[in-house]
């Protein structure tokens, strides 16, 4: 079954708390976090000292989404604020494979994040080591925009490097996810699909929730 995170950048800052909730009801099975820092991307969302609020009230995986500049600064505090999937940007690491060993050593599971441009190919050579690959389909910064349809190619590109080197890959999608796009994702070999417009701005979250279980 397919593997749903929503998204809290959508949800109303205000109640984090009932929003959190909701999702512990609900068939969620990762809370999605998207840490912004108004360099890697032009906003700026929140970083540990709220992580470690929400960690408190829930049992599910914390899917923490860096956005961040020099990620691998911050490893040790994000492991300690409560991260259990910890995904940087390729383009934001110099040293990516140094980064993707180290979130392994602080016994987090390590996720890289792919821009719209930048071919899945770039992860050849590491893709044996990386628990999680985050195709991003939409330019990251803001939520609520419009999904980049090149995805589906990029997802079926990404699940065949994995394929020819026999290594088990969790492939997310983060940006522009809904139910109309949501089966041809994991058609094409998405496991985990990230969803924040989508969940946060229905009258039912959790019936939207359970639609991306496809
Ligand atoms: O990483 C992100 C933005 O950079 C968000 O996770 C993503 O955009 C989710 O929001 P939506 O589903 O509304 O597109
Ligand atoms: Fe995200």
């Amino acid at each position: 079954m397919t593997i749903v995170a929503p998204s809290l950048l959508s949800a109303d800052f205000m109640n984090l708390a009932d929003a959190i909730n909701m999702l512990n009801e609900s068939e969620a099975d990762w809370l999605h976090l998207d840490v912004m820092d108004g360099r890697f991307v032009p906003n700026i969302t929140f970083g540990m000292p709220i992580i470690s609020q929400m960690k408190a009230l829930t049992d599910k995986p914390l899917d923490v989404h860096l956005m961040i500049v020099e990620p691998e600064k911050y490893l040790e505090e994000f492991c300690q604020a409560g991260a259990d999937i910890l995904t940087v940007h390729a383009e934001a690491c110099v040293h990516l494979h140094r980064t993707v060993m180290k979130i392994k050593e602080l016994g987090m599971k390590a996720g890289v994040s792919l821009n719209p441009h930048t071919p899945v190919e770039l992860l050849r050579d590491l893709v044996s080591e990386i628990d999680l690959v985050l195709l991003m389909s939409v330019n990251p910064g803001f939520g609520g925009q419009s999904f980049i349809e090149n995805t589906y190619n990029k997802t079926r590109r990404m699940r065949a490097i994995a394929d020819e080197q026999g290594t088990p890959l969790t492939i997310e999608i983060d940006g522009g996810v809904t139910d109309k796009n949501a089966l041809k994702l994991v058609e094409a070999g998405a496991d985990a699909l990230v969803a924040g417009s989508y969940v946060f701005g229905a009258d039912d979250p959790k019936a939207r929730i359970a639609s991306l279980k496809v």
